[in-house]
């Protein structure tokens, strides 16, 4: 199995064009966020704009407008309540994260349905968190997942055992995780120490970055924005952009792990634009 180097940045992040503006680096929708986990949306809108999504938006849930519009003022808000708004965002995007903080309840699996029952051929879909928990716990949901998108589930162990059957303890076995994700035709980001990635295509990448300082919540949320803006703005080959995403997350947390004790989300979230800058080709 191959591991993923550093010249995936330069080979991914690019300088941008003088003759450009927001349009150009691409549109990602963050589905997420129950009145609980509010923060899980944040972060990952908040690492989606900091990675260089041109525009940003958050479907949430109402009690989060005032959180959201505070912290990122970047961001737009829709309720996920409100069906002709959302519906007629999700067809508007190219990326949408679907799962971070949404829980587990009825309202998720509804925010889930709408979300499915929307998404186009070209757009990339990125299935985290509560959203793969539910799609493993319903037949009905893992029928309704689209066949159309490019379709990425981003689960740590825990929601890759219950996703695809496969025990914590097994999944070592790289072919048998193989089969599970063909199966699922589409891509999977499997966290963990050394986190892996399964593409379509066969290929399968380590990652060798990353380390115990990363161990907060929050921590995946963050990602999905990171990947979001990554697949939303740049040309590369749809892989090299997912590698280069996984890398940046991983390896912002490195540089500022030999200074500090724990990283967090939002400490990486605040680094994305410099090291962005200093690894652009
Ligand atoms: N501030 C927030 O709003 C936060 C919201 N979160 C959201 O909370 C929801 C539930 O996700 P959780 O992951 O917390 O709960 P889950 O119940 O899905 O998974 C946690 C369980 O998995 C086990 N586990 C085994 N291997 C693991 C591994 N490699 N990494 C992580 N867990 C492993 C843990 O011991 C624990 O029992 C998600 O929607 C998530 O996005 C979390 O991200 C935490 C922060
Ligand atoms: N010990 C570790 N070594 C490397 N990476 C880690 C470690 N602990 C956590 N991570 C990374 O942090 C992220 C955690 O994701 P996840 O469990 O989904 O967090 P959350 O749902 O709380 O946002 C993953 O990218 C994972 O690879
Ligand atoms: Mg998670």
């Amino acid at each position: 199995m191959q591991t993923i180097t550093a010249d995936i940045l330069k080979k991914v992040i690019h300088q941008r064009p003088q003759n450009s503006f927001k349009g150009t680096f691409g549109k990602v929708l963050i589905v997420g966020g129950n009145p609980n986990m509010g923060g899980a949306a944040i972060m990952a809108g908040s690492a989606a704009v900091h990675a260089g999504a041109g525009l940003v938006t958050i479907a949430t849930a109402r009690e989060n407008l005032t959180a959201v519009h505070s912290v990122i003022p970047e961001a737009m808000f829709v309720d996920y309540h409100d069906a002709p708004q959302f519906i007629s965002l999700i067809k508007g995007v190219d990326v949408i994260v679907l799962g971070p903080g949404l829980g587990n309840d009825p309202t998720a699996e509804k925010v889930i349905q709408t979300v499915f029952a929307n998404v186009a051929s070209n757009q990339t879909l990125i299935i985290d968190g509560s959203a793969i928990t539910l799609v493993a716990q319903s037949a009905a949901l893992k029928d309704a997942v689209p066949t159309n998108a490019h379709v990425i589930y981003t689960p740590h162990q825990m929601e890759w055992q219950r996703l695809s059957g496969i025990p914590i303890s097994e999944q070592n076995n790289t072919h048998r995780n193989q089969q599970a994700q063909q199966s699922l035709n589409a891509t999977v980001i499997l966290k963990k120490h050394h986190s892996e990635i399964y593409f379509l295509n066969g290929e399968i990448r380590k990652l060798m970055v990353g380390g115990p300082a990363m161990a907060t919540g929050g921590m995946g949320d963050t990602l999905t924005g990171i990947l979001a803006a990554f697949i939303a703005q740049f040309d590369a080959s749809f892989e090299d952009r997912i590698q280069a995403a996984v890398f940046t997350h991983s390896k912002i947390a490195d540089e500022l792990a030999e200074a500090k004790y724990v990283v967090l989300p939002t400490d990486i979230i605040s680094h994305l634009q410099s090291f962005m800058k200093r690894n652009c080709g």
